[in-house]
């Protein structure tokens, strides 16, 4: 394909992207993907340009663009090489027209933007959630150790003790230490808040939404095997491959328990009062996580956050309903709206009063409110929030 043929692909798929956005439709990773799939003309190469430019464009528009072109166009804006491939060709896109319309720039929408500004995430910091997230890698414990593992490419040590980085795109995914369970793919701050469950050999824990099992894997490893770790989740497909993965990671701990939403408490009835530590991963806007897709700051609107902040009050409260006295909460949201950070904890707390406020000491982030707070900005990982609290004995 020639370059301007690929900028008018990426429009035409970016039209796609807006469309699926006001519509929650499908994300843009998988739009892209079926593209791929069903046009096999394009080689590696013109895959990897289209889908660079595609994100580049995601990312340089604040609001939902009206159509791809605006989008590109704002692209162009900002990178010089594209206006040039806007040449009429065959298979390119048209010229520019005189006063043609241009997406807006940004961070976000502009709601968005002020609530995120609300919340102290404002200029570098919010420039920051659209970078481009490194690749991070957690090594198995179970399996083999940081320090003496052998990985084909040359890694970094990461702030979490069992981290290591890579440059994005290294394809982790080929390599026998992936396919034999030594490492997992899992960003630095998903890393850091399983320490914060500081889950032990022997103890009674449950990952209440477990989803694809991410951090269950983490917990399996901090208790060697030893106890009794319940993965749960209302969503059937995320929660069927945690097992396997499970499998592969040789963690042996791991139980699915698969939630019917609003009845959750009937599938964990026999754990009720018994959990020595319950983690809330809970569901949210994943405003943290905009490196990876940054079309979901499209996607969010008033409603859908206000879904989210009463549900994770729900899961907060029936997380207490599960933890023994004297056993610990741990709430974790990869969003950095104080809604469903902060403030969602301190009214859970008044909710619960006796309950004391207890995050162990964690290797990065900043205290925020009652918890701690990691930004692409500050710690190079995802954002998230993070925060603990111990049920009274
Ligand atoms: C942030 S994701 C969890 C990611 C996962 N812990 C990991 O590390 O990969 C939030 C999860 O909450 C789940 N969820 C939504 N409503 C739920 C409910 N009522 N009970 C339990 N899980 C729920 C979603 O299906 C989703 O998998």
């Amino acid at each position: 394909m020639t370059p301007a043929a690929r900028v008018q692909t990426a429009i035409e798929l970016l039209d796609a992207v807006i469309a699926a956005a006001r519509t929650k439709g499908a994300p843009a990773d998988r739009i892209l993907a079926d593209w791929f799939k069903a046009n096999r003309f394009a080689g590696s190469k013109d895959r990897r340009a289209i889908r660079e430019l595609v994100f580049a464009a995601i990312r340089a528009c604040g609001p939902v663009p009206a159509t791809g072109r605006a989008a590109m166009l704002r692209l162009a804006e900002v990178d010089s090489a594209i206006a040039p491939l806007f040449d009429g060709s065959n298979y390119g896109p048209a010229r520019i027209a005189d006063g043609e319309a241009v997406a807006e720039g940004g961070v976000a929408p502009a709601w968005l933007a002020d609530r995120l500004a609300a919340s102290e995430i404002a200029g570098r910091e919010a420039e920051a959630l659209l970078g481009r997230a490194p690749l991070d890698l957690r090594v198995n414990g179970l399996k083999a150790d940081r320090a003496t593992i052998k990985l084909p490419e040359a890694a970094q040590p990461t702030d979490a003790p069992h981290g290591l980085r890579l440059p994005p795109g290294t394809p982790v995914e080929q390599w026998d230490a992936y396919r034999d369970g030594l490492i997992e793919v899992q960003d630095t701050g998903s890393q850091i808040a399983c320490l914060a469950v500081a889950a032990q050999p022997g103890e009674t824990v449950i990952d209440l939404c477990a989803g694809g099992g991410g951090k269950t894997l983490a917990l399996a490893a901090a208790m060697d095997n030893l106890g009794w770790l319940v993965a749960s989740d209302t969503d059937r497909n995320r929660l069927s491959r945690l097992l396997p993965r499970a499998e592969r990671a040789g963690a042996t701990i791991a139980e699915t328990r698969l939630l019917n939403p609003t009845r959750e408490r009937e599938a964990l009835a026999d754990l009720l009062g018994k959990a020595d530590a319950v983690m809330v991963d809970a569901p949210c806007s994943g405003t943290g996580t905009w490196r990876r897709n940054p079309e979901a700051r499209w996607r969010l609107d008033d409603a859908e956050l206000a879904r989210f902040v009463k549900i994770q009050a729900y899961l907060l409260d029936l997380a207490a309903e599960l933890i023994r006295p004297g056993g610990r909460l741990v709430y974790v949201t990869c969003s950095l709206l104080d809604e469903e950070g902060a403030t969602q904890f301190a009214a859970f707390l008044e909710r619960h009063p006796g309950w004391q406020v207890a995050t162990p000491p964690l290797p990065a982030g900043r205290p925020r409110a009652d918890g701690t707070r990691l930004t692409p900005f500050q710690d190079g990982t995802d954002g998230f929030f993070i925060a603990c609290a111990g049920r009274p004995c």
